[in-house]
């Protein structure tokens, strides 16, 4: 008898949802969008919306796993600590296209996607994402709830606080240790430490915003 798809029930239609859902497809899981756009919105791309956030906190047991798709980093914590706690099944979605180290550590929720490649003994965090592209070497920390933009480069023994968002194309040397709470701008080369709660720019990156 053939075995009947996974179903996984994902939180959030914008086109961060899509790309989860794409990989999550791909990976054999039968997928349904929930958005409080519902019933409005009813497609998702290829995907239907079945209902609303409530909704899946009501019937979200029904589905084999929860992926939380909501590309604000402190929201998907708020909304994946939520579904734990209810006791749901949280997926964490590796892309086919992805190169993932075996001896690397995936959190629970998180997603890579295609041509990341993520290297020996690296930890990656609880509801990370690893975007397009992005490559992090050997023995990283990547903690939880952050946002490794597409194209990022992370050389080795590099570790990054919570909710950061590492923006498109930056590069981070090796052995450096980035804050909570930090965003690095487009193109950033970032050579030294990085205190928490800034944003910092430019090559080499300097601070251009506290908080
Ligand atoms: C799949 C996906 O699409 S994932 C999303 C990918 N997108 C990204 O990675 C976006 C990254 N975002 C950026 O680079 C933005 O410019 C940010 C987040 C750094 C802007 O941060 P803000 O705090 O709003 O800074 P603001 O725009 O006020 O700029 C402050 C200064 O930094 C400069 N600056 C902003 N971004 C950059 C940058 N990437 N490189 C160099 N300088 C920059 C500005 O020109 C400004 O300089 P000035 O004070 O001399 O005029």
């Amino acid at each position: 008898m053939p075995l009947q798809p996974k179903t996984l029930a994902i939180l959030g239609i914008d086109d961060h949802g899509k790309v989860a859902a794409e990989i999550a497809q791909r990976n054999g899981y039968e997928v349904y969008f929930f958005d409080d756009q519902h019933p409005q919105q009813q497609k998702c791309g290829h995907w239907q919306v079945v209902g609303t956030e409530q909704d899946l906190i009501n019937h979200g047991n029904k589905y084999d796993e929860i992926f939380v798709a909501l590309s604000h980093n402190k929201r998907r914590d708020v909304k994946l600590t939520q579904f734990k706690n209810l006791g749901f099944n949280i997926a964490t979605l590796i892309s086919k296209d992805a190169t993932v180290s075996n001896f690397c550590e995936i959190g629970v929720g998180a997603m890579i996607v295609a041509n990341a490649c993520i290297n020996y003994g690296t930890k990656i965090g609880e509801g990370t994402i690893i975007n397009t592209g992005a490559n992090i070497d050997h023995s990283c920390t990547i903690d939880a709830f952050v946002h490794v933009s597409p194209g990022v480069n992370i050389a080795a023994e590099v570790n990054v606080g919570n909710y950061c968002w590492i923006g498109i194309g930056s590069n981070l040397i090796h052995q450096i240790n980035i804050g909570h709470t930090v965003i690095t701008g487009a193109g950033a080369v970032i050579l030294n430490d990085v205190p928490s709660e800034v944003t910092v720019v430019g090559c080499p990156a300097h601070i251009v915003r506290r908080k």
